[in-house]
């Protein structure tokens, strides 16, 4: 019933306005799935590669559609099997993970459509749906997302009390609008980043005070607990040659780097820390978990890139408490999940993920109920970020 009878493939927009891969797969009894692929700016070396879309998906035509023909879109592993045997490379190379991704999402929600149930159930299996990830939303960023802001990428809301995924999604988004206001009494003029989130040319230091009046006054008001976290990408701080994070004027050792980020989880109670180090030093992230980890999330995001061999080293390490699940770092939605399921034999929490270049495309709303996850990493405000907000809230309420 699943047996695919055909792959398409186009060029469709992201959120900045880039060519991505839209892929639709159609099986034989009539299903449908339709994916695309979305694109990181901040990227980590070791991600699986995207290729420019037309390109990627001349490719995918020539070598992977051809072998897709005939495989069970419900047999996701058999899927992403033939991409892989297709490409012949260990990171899509050869045809680009936008394709493999794209195409293997529209396999799982064509597979979806033919069963008559949710993506997360058919995933996730017939005991998910109760529980929901708590949404980080990105409230004020600069790095790579927005030129001539903070340093840091991302400040994230982290409504941990929120009674519902509903009412969590809703304390983001009254955040984000909090944050405008407090920016405004400062007389401070700001434009919105790639995510969505303001990107006000102020200091780092200022911005923890903005998000930090924001989240008590939002707090107030929902009267639940929101804390904060934070995505410091900071492979991308990190200068190679003066083996330091640079900070504008100002540059920070590793060892520096590590007492600066445990006075901030300390200062701010911060719920959640991202990439707080460069991504090839696992010493470095391990000394600061041993330190701060049994209070916040100290995540992998370009430390681990959804690799199973890179999060087998950071287990073997101790470096970090969770992992950033980002499908199109490793190409395929089984990659993704062979990366969930050793976190969570491990006892590391899992963060699906959104990139800054996204789209309307709502799998990892479904990904993140599917595997059970902890956190949802998706914005705030903004189409293509409230595209899978939204989706959580009807899964929530068995409204897909
Ligand atoms: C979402 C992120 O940004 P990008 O997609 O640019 O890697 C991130 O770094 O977590
Ligand atoms: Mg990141």
């Amino acid at each position: 019933m699943t047996r695919i009878t055909s792959v398409s493939l186009r060029r469709v927009l992201d959120s900045r306005g880039n060519p991505t891969v839209e892929a639709d797969v159609l099986t034989e009894s009539g299903g449908f799935g339709r994916g695309a692929a979305p694109s990181g700016a901040s990227t980590g070396e070791y991600e699986a590669i995207e290729l420019p879309a037309s390109e990627s998906i001349a490719k995918a035509r020539e070598h992977a559609v051809p072998r897709l023909e005939g495989v069970y879109a419900g047999d996701q592993r058999a899927v992403d099997n033939a991409l892989r045997g297709a490409d012949g490379t260990d990171d899509f190379s050869a045809i680009g993970a936008n394709s493999a991704v794209a195409i293997s999402m529209a396999a799982a929600k064509a597979a979806a459509d033919v069963l008559g149930a949710p993506l997360y159930q058919h995933l996730g299996g017939a005991f998910r749906g109760e529980n929901f990830p708590i949404p980080l939303g990105n409230v004020v960023g600069g790095g790579e997302h927005a030129k001539e802001a903070t340093h840091i990428q991302e400040f994230l809301a982290a409504p941990v009390g929120a009674p519902s995924v509903s009412e969590a999604v809703f304390a983001n988004a009254a955040v984000h609008a909090a944050v405008a206001d407090v920016l405004d009494e400062r007389g401070v003029p700001a434009a919105k980043g790639d995510e969505g989130a303001w990107a006000p040319p102020i200091s780092d230091a200022e911005a923890f005070e903005v998000v930090d009046e924001a989240v008590d006054r939002v707090e107030e008001e929902v009267g639940f607990e929101i804390r904060f976290g934070l995505d410091m990408a900071a492979a991308e701080l990190f200068d190679d040659d003066a083996e330091a994070y640079v900070y504008g004027d100002e540059t920070k050792s590793a060892d520096e780097q590590i007492e600066y980020v445990a006075g901030l989880v300390d200062e701010y109670d911060l719920a959640y820390v991202e990439d707080p180090l460069d991504e090839n030093d696992y010493e470095a992230f391990a000394e600061l978990t041993d330190r701060v980890g049994d209070r916040t999330l100290i995540c992998g995001d370009d430390l681990f890139v959804t690799n199973v061999e890179r999060l087998q080293d950071g287990i073997d390490a101790g470096a970090a408490n969770s992992i950033l699940i980002k499908p199109n770092q490793i190409g395929t939605l089984s990659d993704a999940f062979d990366a969930v399921e050793l976190a969570a034999r491990n006892g590391y929490e899992t963060v699906i993920s959104h990139r800054s270049g996204e789209t309307e495309d709502t799998t990892i709303a479904h990904l993140a109920v599917a595997t059970d996850a902890g956190y949802i990493k998706t914005g705030t405000v903004g189409g293509e970020r409230t595209a899978k907000l939204n989706e959580l809230v009807r899964i929530a309420d068995d409204a897909v």
